[in-house]
């Protein structure tokens, strides 16, 4: 992956960026767009958004603006054609080219960058290009072109000092706020859409900065004759200049809809004279704007008038003409390019797991901490509980020991909590983008746990079994081991479940701890198995991995070991080696009703178990999609 191309590659299959050009697309229009929700209040359907049409023409950028609320967002998704929120019903005529596209064929020719960055902090820019090249391009685009695109795209959007810097993470300082948009918007050209859009591409940067971001999408766009469709907030005058189109929306309706350089002109032909040296989209925001007029009805009255106006304009008759010409010209379908196939499963999955693996060991938040977290447990756990010998007074403290062990190393999985958090949201905008399912999600997840769990369990294992002494041979430290390991991996898929339901970090950590708090109380060792009562027995206690674990790890110790009774003879357990002073450990597995000839069933229960939850957890990702 970090071959490096040769100056000559570059210019073989970079040319001038050929494979960026826009040359199928030339418009993109949309007519009638209609929004509307229920009322909470009164249940009658209310407009979110009315009658909205617009077009953009290659190499053109339209910047969608409007106050907080006033429907932004909400078209940027119907234009980009993505799942509409719950409650929302959508009319809408969209065209590419005047011909009504198929959603697969507009992915092909669309991108579209989050609010939100979604990248990983621990990948450097050049490796994030990279990722999203093979998740999203088919295997017809050989390695050499990939590179070559990654090499066009560090280029065209001035991040090639930045290639190997890491995008940075709460603990390592990485490339600043504008450099990640800029990273943002380079890894969806990847796949060379023809239409790009942005949903706030400036949110959260500065001025010099937000005009650096589009000023270089602007370049690419220019260059390569891309649509590019932007909501934004309050742009600077530098930064709204760099726009052709402005489309305008005020409460769901159009206030402007035309070419930047005309608002002026526009406002001022209905009485709203720009005074000089105004930011202008300041000063039509503030005059659409009635959140904060001191009198309201003179606002809804002023924006009642400019709705209407535009409503009557011939700039408004001019946009419909516009559409009106592109429907008249109209291709079929089948003459508009766009990249052919997407990365198949197999690839994705082990793109998946690749970089999983390289964030895992990079982002100490990923299992770095729970590492050394686990460790101190085990020198904790190993020193509380120091060198115990085989008498009756150390039973108590062995099964203790493995409660506490068994159910503390289950608990601390919530620590994985934030870490997963970062991964769903990464998979929920990338399968928003249509790069990937759930199910290579949950595999290349699972699989990236596994060893990562193994090496927790192994460390914890080799420090704290042998510290406290329990039962000295090598297969009892190993079914020690296995027993532990599979405690992380059920842990770790309830963390998975919980977290994919509700993927909000402190309800996940009290839904997770409270979990982990049921299965504790009911898996044996608080309140024996046979005393519990018949609700928490039948419902949860056969369900809970926590006790085949602690059933499994007792057994290991207790089934084949003996322990010296009192000096004075008396056993707590009386077994058939009472005569010898001794209590053979299977008197304590009698007590608790643990036989020792179903190792193998409580082995594939627990794996039931974690294949339950895993496939639960998948079931929530393919239900849920934000
Ligand atoms: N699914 C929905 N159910 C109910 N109301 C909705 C739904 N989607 C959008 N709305 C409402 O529609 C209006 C427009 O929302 P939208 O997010 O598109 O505005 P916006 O212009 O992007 O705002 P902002 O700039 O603050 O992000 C808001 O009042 C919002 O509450």
């Amino acid at each position: 992956m970090e071959e490096q191309l040769s100056a000559q590659d570059v210019e073989k299959y970079s040319g001038e960026f050929a494979h960026l050009t826009n040359d199928c697309v030339r418009s993109f229009s949309w007519e009638g767009v209609n929004a509307t929700v229920q009322d909470r209040q009164t249940k009658s359907p209310k407009s979110i958004l009315s009658d909205i049409n617009g077009i953009v023409k290659a190499g053109e950028l339209l910047a969608l603006m409007g106050p907080s609320g006033s429907g932004k967002t909400t078209l940027l998704n119907i234009l980009a054609r993505r799942a509409p929120s719950s409650g929302l019903n959508v009319k809408e005529t969209l065209c590419v080219n005047g011909t009504n596209v198929s959603l697969g064929q507009f992915r092909k020719l669309s991108s579209y960058v989050e609010q939100e960055d979604a990248l990983l902090g621990a990948l450097t820019v050049k490796e994030t290009l990279y990722f999203a090249a093979k998740l999203s391009l088919p295997s017809s685009v050989g390695h050499h072109e990939r590179l070559a695109r990654i090499q066009d795209l560090l280029a065209s959007f001035g991040l090639q000092k930045q290639a190997d810097t890491l995008i940075g993470t709460p603990i390592r300082k990485g490339i600043s706020g504008g450099q990640k948009r800029r990273v943002s918007c380079a890894s969806q050209l990847i796949t060379s859409p023809r239409i790009l859009f942005l949903d706030e591409p400036t949110s959260g940067l500065d001025s010099a900065a937000s005009y650096e971001v589009i000023s270089f999408v602007r370049n690419i766009a220019k260059r390569h004759n891309l649509l590019v469709i932007a909501s934004i907030h309050q742009p600077s005058t530098a930064t709204f200049d760099l726009f052709d189109k402005l489309l305008l929306l005020s409460e769901g309706k159009t206030a402007y809809n035309g070419p930047v350089p005309k608002v002026r002109d526009y406002f001022d032909s209905l009485g709203f004279t720009m005074p000089l040296y105004t930011n202008p989209a300041e000063f039509i925001i503030d005059l659409i704007n009635t959140d904060f007029s001191r009198d309201q009805e003179v606002a809804h009255q002023q924006l009642d008038r400019i709705q209407n106006s535009w409503n009557l304009s011939e700039a408004a008759s001019s946009v419909t003409k516009e559409i009106s010409h592109a429907n008249s010209r109209a291709d079929t379908a089948s003459q508009l390019g766009g990249e052919q196939g997407t990365a198949n499963s197999f690839t994705v999955s082990l793109t998946l797991i690749h970089r999983s693996f390289l964030k895992s060991y990079r982002d100490v938040v990923a299992y770095g901490i729970r590492i050394a977290m686990y460790m101190g447990l085990a020198i904790m756990m190993g020193t509380v509980w120091l060198r115990l010998s085989t008498t009756q007074d150390n039973i108590q403290s062995f099964i203790n020991a493995i409660f506490f062990g068994g159910a503390f190393m289950s608990f601390m999985a919530v620590a994985y909590i934030p870490s997963f958090l970062e991964d769903r949201s990464l998979f929920i905008k990338e399968r928003a983008n249509g790069l990937y399912g759930p199910t290579s999600f949950m595999v290349a997840n699972f699989v990236t746990g596994v060893p990562y769990l193994f090496l927790i369990t192994m460390l914890f294992s080799i420090t704290a079994y042998w510290l406290s002494n329990f039962r000295s041979s090598g297969s009892a430290f190993f079914y020690w081991v296995m027993w532990l390991f599979l405690d992380l991996l059920a842990a770790e898929s309830l963390v998975v479940l919980i977290s994919s339901l509700v993927p909000i970090f402190v309800v996940a950590l009290a839904a997770v701890a409270f979990a982990n708090g049921l299965w504790m109380c009911v898996g044996g060792f608080l309140v024996q198995p046979q005393t519990l009562n018949v609700f928490w027995r039948y419902v949860f206690h056969y369900i809970d991995y926590q006790a085949y674990v602690f059933q499994g790890m007792m057994v290991n110790e207790f089934a084949e070991r003996t322990y010296s009774c009192s000096d004075d003879c008396q056993c707590m357990y009386v077994t058939e080696l009472a005569d010898h002073c001794r209590i053979a450990g299977t008197g304590v597995l009698r007590n608790y009703g643990y036989r020792t000839d179903r190792i193998g069933e409580w082995v594939g229960i627990l794996i039931s178990i974690i294949l339950g939850y895993r496939l639960l957890g998948l079931l929530v990702l393919h239900l849920r999609r934000t």
